[in-house]
Order: C-alpha cells, then sequence, then structure tokens
C-alpha cells in the first residue's frame, strides 16, 4: 500500500506545567512533531491507519550455543558474525553505535523502546559505526526530538549495520548472564540453514585479535572541538599558556577528546602504531591512551609503546588504555564472564570514598593482585570488585577502566579530567 510521509503535530500536555516551572522556555517546546507514515487508499485518501514506516523481513540470530531466535530486520541485510554483548543504558543508542569499542561486538540493548529520538548530528562519538550489528526489542514507530535528523533505520542502513527487533531480548540476556558473552550470527539470508550459520558462529572467535588497528586513524591530526556550553558545569578552566596532550587513537570516542579541549589542552590525535620515539620527540605535556576495540593482549606493539613512555611523561589511560597500562606495569588482564557495558555502573573512589555512578564498556579488566608494587588501585566496580581504575603517583600515570567523557552517561567522573590536567600543570610547574 502506498504511504504518504506527514508530521503531526500535538500540543504538549505538560505545557502548562512547563511554562510554569520554565516561563523563559521557548513556545516551541510546548508542542511536538511526530513524523510518521500514514498509509493511502488508492485515491490517496488518508485511511487513518499508521504503518510501520520500515521494511520488515524476517532475520535470525544463532548463537553457538545452538540457540535460534527469529526476528524482524532493519538496517542492513546480509550475514555478519560477531560477539553479543548486553548494554544496560536507557538513552545514548547513537553515542553507542559509533563507539568505536564495539568493533566485532552485537549489541543488545536491555532498554525494550529503542529509536524514538532517531539520530542527530551532534550525538556521534567517530565518523563511523564499528560495531557488528543492533539488537533490540522494539523498534520505535515515530521519531520525536528536535534535534533528529534521520530515523534509526534509515542510518543503520546507509552505514551497511544490520539490526534487528522483536526478538526477546530479556531472554538473550539472562543467557548471556547465565554462560557469559556468546558468539552469534545475525542472517537476513533464507539461503542459510541454520546449522551453517552456527558453524559461522563456532568457527570466529574475537579473542587474541588485533581490533584497534582496524578503528585507529592513519595518520596524526590535531584536534580543536570543545564540549558545547550545557557541560560547562565544572569549572573547565582554560589555560592560556595551553597543555599539549598527544592522545593515542585505538579508536577513540570523540567527547575524550572534547573534554581535553575543553578543559584547554592543544591535543595531536596520532595513530595506534605511532611510535614512542616520535611522541617523546613532540615534548607533550601529557600523553593520553585512548578506549578501543577488543583483547588488550592481542595488542603487545602498543603495550611496548606504553612502556616507552611510562616514567617519561604524565599518562592518562581510559577503558583500552587503562588496560594496556596495566599490562606496560607488569599486571595481567582478562577476560570477564560478561563483562560492564551501560551508563549506570556504582564506582567507588577508594581515595575520596565517593561513589560515581559511571558510563562502562568493557569485556576485559585488570587482575589487580598482578600489578607490582607502588601501583594504587583507585577506584573499584561496586557490582563485583573489579578495578575500575590505577594511579602510580612516582610517575605520574593515572587510569580509569570506565568512561569519565559520558557520552552516553551521567557526568559523575568528569573530575579525572581535572586531574589529569592538574598532574601535567604541576609536572611542567616542577620541570
Ligand atoms: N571501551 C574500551 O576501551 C574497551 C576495552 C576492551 N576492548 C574491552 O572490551 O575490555
Amino acid at each position: 500500500m502506498a504511504t504518504s510521509a506527514m508530521d503531526l503535530t500535538f500540543s504538549n500536555p505538560l505545557s502548562s506545567f512547563a511554562s510554569k516551572a520554565q516561563p523563559n522556555r521557548s513556545p516551541k517546546a510546548r508542542a511536538f512533531t511526530v513524523r510518521c507514515s500514514i498509509p493511502l487508499s488508492s485515491d490517496g485518501a488518508a485511511l487513518g491507519l499508521a504503518e510501520r514506516p520500515w521494511k520488515t523481513s524476517d532475520a535470525r540470530l544463532v548463537l553457538e550455543d545452538g540457540s535460534v531466535w527469529t526476528a524482524k530486520s532493519f538496517g542492513a541485510s546480509g550475514t555478519q558474525v560477531g560477539e553479543v554483548v548486553f548494554n544496560t543504558s536507557l538513552t545514548g543508542y547513537q553515542e553507542i553505535l559509533t563507539d568505536p569499542s564495539y568493533a566485532g561486538q552485537f549489541v543488545l540493548m536491555t532498554n525494550p523502546h529503542i529509536g524514538n529520538t532517531g539520530v542527530n548530528f551532534d550525538d556521534e562519538e567517530s565518523n563511523q559505526c564499528f560495531l557488528a550489528g543492533l539488537v533490540i526489542r522494539s523498534l520505535s514507530i515515530s521519531t520525536s526530538n528536535w534535534r533528529c535528523a534521520e530515523t534509526l533505520g534509515d542510518y543503520l542502513a546507509k552505514r551497511n549495520i544490520m539490526g534487528i527487533y522483536d526478538v526477546d531480548t530479556r531472554a538473550i540476556t539472562r543467557r548471556l548472564r547465565q554462560d557469559g558473552s556468546l558468539i552469534g550470527v545475525l542472517s537476513t539470508e533464507d539461503s542459510k540453514s541454520d546449522k551453517e550459520l552456527l558453524q559461522l558462529s563456532r568457527s570466529w572467535d574475537i579473542v587474541g585479535v588485533d581490533l584497534i588497528s582496524g578503528v585507529s586513524c592513519k595518520t596524526p591530526y590535531e584536534w580543536i572541538d570543545k564540549t558545547k556550553s550545557d557541560w560547562e558545569f565544572s569549572s573547565n578552566e582554560r589555560d592560556v599558556d595551553a597543555l599539549h596532550v598527544v592522545a593515542y587513537d585505538f579508536g577513540i570516542k570523540h567527547n575524550i577528546l572534547r573534554r581535553l579541549a575543553s578543559y584547554g589542552c592543544k591535543i595531536t590525535v596520532v595513530p595506534s602504531t605511532w611510535p614512542a620515539l616520535e611522541t617523546l620527540k613532540m615534548k607533550p605535556n601529557g600523553v593520553l591512551f585512548s578506549n578501543g576495540p577488543g583483547d588488550p593482549s592481542a595488542v603487545p606493539y602498543a603495550v611496548e609503546t606504553v612502556k616507552e613512555i611510562l616514567g617519561k611523561i604524565p599518562v592518562f589511560g581510559i577503558c583500552m588504555g587503562h588496560q594496556l597500562l596495566g599490562q606496560a606495569l607488569g599486571g595481567k588482564t582478562f577476560k570477564m564472564k560478561f563483562g560492564h557495558h551501560g551508563g549506570n555502573h556504582p564506582v567507588r573512589n577508594l581515595r575520596s570514598g565517593h561513589v560515581e555512578i559511571s558510563s562502562q564498556n568493557h569485556n576485559y579488566a585488570v587482575d589487580a593482585a598482578s600489578l607490582p608494587e607502588g601501583v594504587e588501585v583507585t577506584h573499584v566496580n561496586l557490582n563485583d570488585g573489579s578495578c575500575a581504575g590505577l594511579a602510580y603517583p612516582a610517575q605520574n600515570i593515572m587510569s580509569l577502566q570506565y568512561h569519565p567523557e559520558a557520552s552516553p552517561g551521567p557526568h559523575d567522573s568528569d573530575y579525572a579530567f581535572q586531574e589529569f590536567i592538574e598532574m601535567l600543570k604541576r609536572v611542567k610547574q616542577n620541570a
């Protein structure tokens, strides 16, 4: 049946409350617009019944444990293999889709309703979607957000990323919690049997694979963008005499760079294979080792680079960067059962005693017991007691297993950037 895209404007039932509470709010905020498709009869008259504005073809997700989950497809079609992980964030699916650390993984969102805010120009965490695919319970029939530029389905289709909906995400999450992360194959191709897909899932692995070389930039570049005014909740002190930070791109999220720029840093982003010697020649005030996908044990060349820089320049490691630092200091990393993926992980800062709610995305962790003397565990994940942060003050080293740039997620951990800046200033003053 033919459809006609149209905008429907509704008055906001909360508008009288909103206008009393925030008298300066623009009148626009009192109405909202829903983009939807109305099925048309042959003579073009609207029938009044909403029809789903995306194609609905059948898809299967076959897990390595032999289970087969039928679903509807959106985004790209085809056959794709990857590791299935669940993410408990309630918001921020666009930042999650563009987080390069998800390369090789299917992200299953536990929040059942996804797509309602569409996608926009501001929330990209990188220039590409590197994840294997998106698994959700229900795809929103409409988008209603003032920043929306495109529907989620169109966005994924253009980036050739597969998505499925109408799948029992609670049941799969329980299975992953019980059995650990599983490899899966997602397919829209009827010609492939369940058995073939199962074989494919069992012949693929994510452990021991270097995934950072596929997502890192190829040549160095300068970064200047800052976070917007809604992030000015902390001091964001701007130094006239800017601190120069070299950021190793293992799959870096843009908000890490935006936060550093907002704190007054001049930033040079370098590829994962950039020699330590070249970095030392640049005489930066600090080095950042970024987040990144995959197994930290599969990238010994990156650990070597970190080792060559430690003790010579103050460093900050985030997520993969933290794991590489742990290894460079002589510690070990291990694969967790199903990892931490979400915007609601409680972490205790052991120095201040404060608990922060943090944004996390990792499947590996540093084994705190393997770390040499002098290395301090500064943060602990309160869900499972795993190591969430390290410091080695004698060598001006600090790191976090989670995401202080909080995109998406709560801003509780932003102070870590301030601590990094203070460390750089201290070292600079004492030089
Ligand atoms: N966000 C990240 O940097 C992830 C680190 C690593 N790839 C892991 O899964 O543990």
